[in-house]
């Protein structure tokens, strides 16, 4: 299947500062991609390089073949919610509604509608006197109507209460089946992630640290605890990604493909929350013996 997003060695620089680089990525399409990272990690540079709001410094990034900012054409083909939420606080509802119609040849007024409807939201209240999750409402709704291919979140569900962030990702998921929609969304709330996500990136100090589908990712890493023992004296093909030491124990979070077959650890699963965190900590990256690039995500098995 065609990749929905490929990046290649992709870098963005700010000045000196590198906000991205060596980036490698293949996203496969119809999936619900989870972006999470520590603040200043790069998430929202990715997301704007892949929309075509940013030029990258180095690599290159193609969306549906092609690169974002190729035309309106393929602009349209990309829906992208920024994270403060853009809105036009003197523009009533209906009046977002009308201008999103005008803009966007795909726009699907039907849906737009009922969305505002079901969340009943008042067509003639302007968007500065909505409430910030309100507000984020709007422009979810925006990028939803213009029935994009790929639809980039940027912390979409930050402002939202939990019911309504139940209902947003539960909606997603539902579009991502219905209109053949792809979706990259970052965000920190873990447990919105792994309830929504079946695949996921993570990015540390501006590189992609681990990439793929949830499942797999979640069946090739273990925790292993037993006597205090050095990560260099694992086996080569399990992968240290943190371990922590007591006097005696050892605590230890590995990749590895493979069963763990010595019997003096006790090895236990971990959930996504524990993998991502295993990943976002600051000693994984001396630990990690990965490439400073992503494993490639894997297409719909
Ligand atoms: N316009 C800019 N000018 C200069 N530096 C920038 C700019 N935008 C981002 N950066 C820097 O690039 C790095 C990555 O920023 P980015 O916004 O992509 O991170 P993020 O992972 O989205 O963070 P957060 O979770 O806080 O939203 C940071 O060090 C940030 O300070």
């Amino acid at each position: 299947m065609t990749p929905i997003l490929q990046s290649q060695e992709l870098g963005k620089k700010y000045g000196r500062r590198w906000a991205l680089r060596d980036c490698t990525l293949e996203i496969p399409a119809g999936r619900v991609v989870g972006l999470v990272g520590p603040n200043g990690a790069g998430k929202s540079t990715f997301l704007k390089l892949a929309a075509g709001q940013l030029a990258p410094t180095s690599g290159g990034i193609t969306v549906l073949g092609g690169r974002p900012a190729d035309g309106p054409a393929q602009l349209a083909k990309i829906g992208f919610v920024a994270q403060d939420t853009p809105v036009y606080p003197r523009l009533t509802v209906a009046d977002h509604l009308r201008l999103g119609a005008g803009l966007n040849p795909g726009w699907d007024a039907g849906l737009a509608r009922q969305r505002i409807e079901r969340l009943g939201l008042d067509p003639a209240q302007r968007a500065g006197g909505l409430s910030g999750g309100q507000r984020a409402q709007l422009a979810l709704t925006m990028g939803l109507a213009k029935r994009p291919r790929l639809l980039l979140l940027d912390e979409p569900v930050a402002s939202l209460d939990p019911l309504a962030r139940r209902e947003f990702l539960q909606g997603l998921m539902e579009a991502v089946v219905e209109y053949e929609l792809s979706v990259v969304l970052s965000s920190h709330l873990l447990s919105d992630l792994e309830r929504a996500c079946d695949h996921l990136i993570v990015l540390t100090g501006s590189r992609v640290r681990v990439a793929g589908e949830v499942e797999r990712l979640l069946a090739t890493h273990h925790r292993l605890s037993g006597p205090r023992r050095e990560p260099g004296r694992l086996p080569a093909d399990q992968h240290v990604i943190t371990a922590r030491h007591a006097d005696r124990q050892s605590t230890v979070i590995v990749r590895a493909d493979g069963p763990i077959l010595d019997p003096s650890w006790s090895v236990s699963h971990l959930t996504l929350e524990d993998l991502v965190l295993a990943y976002m900590d600051r000693q994984a990256d001396q630990h990690t013996d990965e490439p400073a690039r992503a494993i490639t995500l894997e297409g719909r098995r």
